[in-house]
């Protein structure tokens, strides 16, 4: 004969589902489905309270928090990548879980659906004090020399190990290809929105992170422009749409990459403008084998713990009614660089 189970079986199963459902909601959709019980209200509370401990959603080193003394919005909610992915829809998740009690610890490509690093080098693979390379590891008068490491001529332009070199990514020379290493913070300003502050001291030269978003082309970059506008017309929306041009040395632009951490990217999305240079420098990281770029961030000075970081947008004001700026250095322009794309 069959029992007819009871309530309190029944109860936890919900429970159990939702813990597997709810991580995977948005915070819109989260919020809706807390107020139909109590039990679904006290498990999206604590998936907010684990949203808000960590913006990285496990991926990076150390847990990247949440703070807002400003208003009651708890974090800001995009999709998590380390590296760059590629924007084509179908590579592309909708979603990523985040808040369940069992989210770190995960190879970051598994919890983003369907996406693989362009950059990503797994394995540690037999050589990893260095590439293949022939002087690869060999002391020089500056210490590391590897022929994978060239400067151009310019400050800005940087070439590490790749996928063409058979070293892992404990390699020296693939400083900016591992996790954020240094304690970060996000903190809500009542004028910028959410910045990215050092919760450590940083010293000059520190390698940040890279700016890691979805790389687009440039006409699907210019619809997201006007589509971006449109919604920061309406105040409340900050998009994180960077255009990257590197020029010949002539001066002449050769190559274009479009960036957009709006919807899928990682903490360099949290970093404000500041017309004074603010306190970090950028660097186009080319890794051999491969042929896109990444743009990598830099402490251009000794940063201290609670200190914001920040970097200049550009010197281009291109539209007349640009952003109010609000980066309060002593040579502040008034409004944001802004530029038609
Ligand atoms: C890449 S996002 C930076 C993170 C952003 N504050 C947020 O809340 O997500 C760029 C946007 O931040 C805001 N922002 C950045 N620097 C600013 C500044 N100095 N003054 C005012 N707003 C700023 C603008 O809305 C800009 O479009």
């Amino acid at each position: 004969m069959s029992r007819v189970q009871s309530p309190r079986t029944d109860h936890s199963w919900l429970v159990q589902c939702a813990e597997l459902v709810l991580p995977w909601l948005t915070p819109t959709e989260l919020a809706a489905i807390s107020l139909t019980c109590k039990s679904l209200y006290q498990i999206s509370k604590s998936i907010t309270l684990r949203r808000s401990s960590d913006a990285s959603r496990g991926f990076e080193k150390f847990p990247i928090p949440f703070h807002n003394s400003v208003d009651d919005q708890p974090y800001a909610f995009f999709l998590y990548t380390p590296s760059q992915i590629p924007s084509s829809s179908s590579q592309c998740p909708q979603r990523q879980s985040w808040g369940s009690s069992s989210a770190a610890g995960h190879n970051w490509a598994g919890r983003l659906l369907g996406v693989e690093s362009v950059l990503w080098v797994g394995g540690s693979g037999d050589n990893v004090n260095g590439c293949d390379c022939q002087n690869c590891g060999e002391e020089g008068d500056g210490g590391q020399r590897c022929p994978c490491l060239i400067f151009y001529g310019l400050e800005d332009v940087v070439s590490e190990c790749g996928p063409s070199c058979g070293c892992g990514l404990e390699c020296p020379n693939r400083a900016t290809q591992r996790e954020v290493s240094v304690r970060l913070r996000i903190v809500k300003h009542v004028r910028k929105g959410w910045g990215l502050y050092a919760d450590q001291l940083i010293p000059n030269g520190q390698f940040i992170c890279e700016y890691a978003g979805e790389l687009l082309t440039t006409k699907e970059a210019r619809r997201r422009q006007q589509l971006y506008d449109e919604l920061a017309l309406g105040g409340h929306f900050s998009p994180a749409l960077l255009v990257v041009r590197e020029h010949l040395p002539s001066g002449k632009a050769c190559l274009r990459f479009n960036f957009d951490a709006t919807r899928i990217g990682n903490v360099a999305r949290f970093i404000n403008h500041s017309c004074d240079g603010g306190n970090l420098s950028t660097a186009l990281v080319r890794s051999s084998g491969t042929l896109i770029p990444r743009l990598c961030f830099y402490a251009s000075k000794d940063i201290e713990k609670d200190e914001e970081l920040t970097f200049s947008y550009g010197g281009v004001r291109l539209r007349s009614k640009g952003l109010q700026c609000f980066c309060g250095s002593s040579t502040c322009f008034g409004t944001l660089p802004s530029e038609d794309t």
